[in-house]
């Protein structure tokens, strides 16, 4: 069954009798792929991305991209991989009205809005139903203070919005308000360097949400030839000049690599997952030592496979800044021995759903003990029972449906194919290592 033929249906976890005993090859990072996909749009030539992901985000990506002009061709290898071929959008050319899906990707909706500033026409952004509800006027309100015409056509702050785009775009000063996603400075710090004067990004008091990402923007624009300095802590400025064209292989997804790796956790086994790489700015890099903490042991073999045993009994853990990594921690944390408190996740609230009320309501639902705190969740260990874990177009929502499964009889997931948005191959990847152990006993 295609996931495609199982979306909106009821999937019965798969809960084998052994522990897992299987290597996964996970597909590329969705941050690391829309975010080359944005610069090669916006590169001095024509640019490669080889083993690109192939997912509802990035197809979201890659037709906005189109939209705006941007000529990308998409080869499909002879190992299975895709290689994706890139010309540079003309930003000379006139492109009238343009629509464009953001569907449910904050990396859509958020870093192509300041891409239509630089081009010549009116782009309007929708999205799906819940798009609609994810914050949006931080990078709305920086770009009308950067001169840009901004029309919002709903609620303020939400999609959707208009951004007529005269061509160029002059820079600035900005303050934003990054509280809610990292994702408004990263939009920002992608284009700046295209500006003409260039532009400084200074984050607004508060708490930055998921500061690994900026730090992955920064590092990958750097990569490419951009001058960024840090005028503060909490400062960024971003040299005009040009974005370089590339030739780039993109890294497995390390958050995606979460759920194979807590397949490992929850049911005592060993997951290997090749060419995990040596030095990364992906988030999902901190499952080493977050799982570690938690009883597991892993090995990064020289041959760049990560190889993780999971202990006898799940410990509990404290930790902060768990970004996108936390609805599959807050699933192992359920089925932890001890208490875990996962914190500084206040702005999972905004991501695809409230993800603090779904992983309350669902994790209960089958029996957890789980309290939502301001910022974060108290997970205390409990006995769990099967039943139907609801997922809200939240791919997240349901791989953590799937771990919790592995571990419990008879849990079932609705609507699986929502992990179409980062992983559209996950139901099979995770039935088969589901069934990985019988070989070995
Ligand atoms: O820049 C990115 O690629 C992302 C940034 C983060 O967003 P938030 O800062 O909104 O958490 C993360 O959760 C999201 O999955 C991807
Ligand atoms: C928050 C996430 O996605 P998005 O890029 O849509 O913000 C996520 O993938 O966990």
């Amino acid at each position: 069954m295609s996931t495609k033929d199982i979306v909106d249906t009821a999937w019965d976890a798969p809960h084998p009798a052994y522990p897992v005993n299987g290597t996964v090859i996970v597909p590329a990072s969705k941050s690391l792929t829309n975010r080359y996909l944005l610069l090669a749009a916006l590169a001095d030539g024509p640019s490669r991305i080889y083993n690109a992901l192939a997912s509802r985000d990035s197809d979201l990506m890659i037709g906005a991209l189109r939209a705006l002009g941007t000529g990308i061709e998409s080869i499909n290898s002879a190992d299975g991989t895709v290689e994706l071929r890139i010309t540079p959008l003309d930003l000379e050319r006139e492109l009238g009205q343009v629509q464009i899906d953001c569907g449910l990707a904050g990396t859509v909706m958020r870093f192509v809005p300041p891409l239509a500033a630089l081009v010549r026409g009116s782009i309007t952004f929708d999205g799906d139903p819940h798009a609609r509800l994810r914050p949006m006027a931080p990078v709305l309100t920086a770009l009308s203070d950067l001169g840009v015409s901004v029309h919002e056509n709903g609620e303020p702050g939400l999609l959707p919005a208009t951004i007529t785009g005269t061509g160029s775009l002059a820079g600035g000063r900005i303050v934003v308000d990054a509280s809610a996603s990292s994702q408004f400075i990263s939009a920002l710090m992608l284009v700046a360097a295209r500006s003409e004067h260039g532009v400084e990004i200074i984050a607004a008091p508060g708490t930055i949400a998921s500061p690994d990402h900026i730090e992955m923007t920064v590092a990958t624009l750097r990569e490419l030839g951009v001058e960024i300095t840090r005028p503060t802590e909490r400062s960024w400025k971003i040299e005009p000049g040009r974005i370089t064209a590339f030739e780039r292989t993109m890294e497995p997804d390390l958050s995606n690599a979460g759920p194979f790796l807590a397949a490992a956790m929850v049911t005592a086994g060993t997951v290997r997952i090749p060419h995990w790489p040596v030095r990364t700015t992906q988030v999902g890099d901190q499952w080493r030592t977050i799982l570690t903490r938690m009883g597991a042991q892993i090995t990064h073999h020289e041959d760049g496979i990560l190889e993780i045993t999971g202990p006898a009994k799940i410990s509990g853990i404290n930790y902060a800044d768990s970004s996108e990594l936390a609805p599959t921690l807050a699933a192992i944390c359920a089925l932890a021995t001890e208490p875990s408190r996962l914190t500084g996740i206040a702005h999972l609230r905004g991501h695809e759903t409230d993800r603090l009320a779904a992983l309350v309501t669902e994790l209960n639902k089958l029996g957890g003990k789980v309290t939502e705190l301001d910022d974060g969740l108290l997970i205390e260990p409990a006995t769990l029972h099967g039943g139907e874990f609801g997922t809200y177009a939240d791919h997240r929502m349901a791989t953590a449906g799937a771990i919790i499964g592995l571990a419990v009889p008879e849990v079932k997931v609705l609507d699986i194919g929502t992990t179409a948005k980062t992983m559209p191959d996950f139901p099979e990847l995770w039935t088969t290592l589901a069934t990985s152990g019988k070989a070995t006993h």
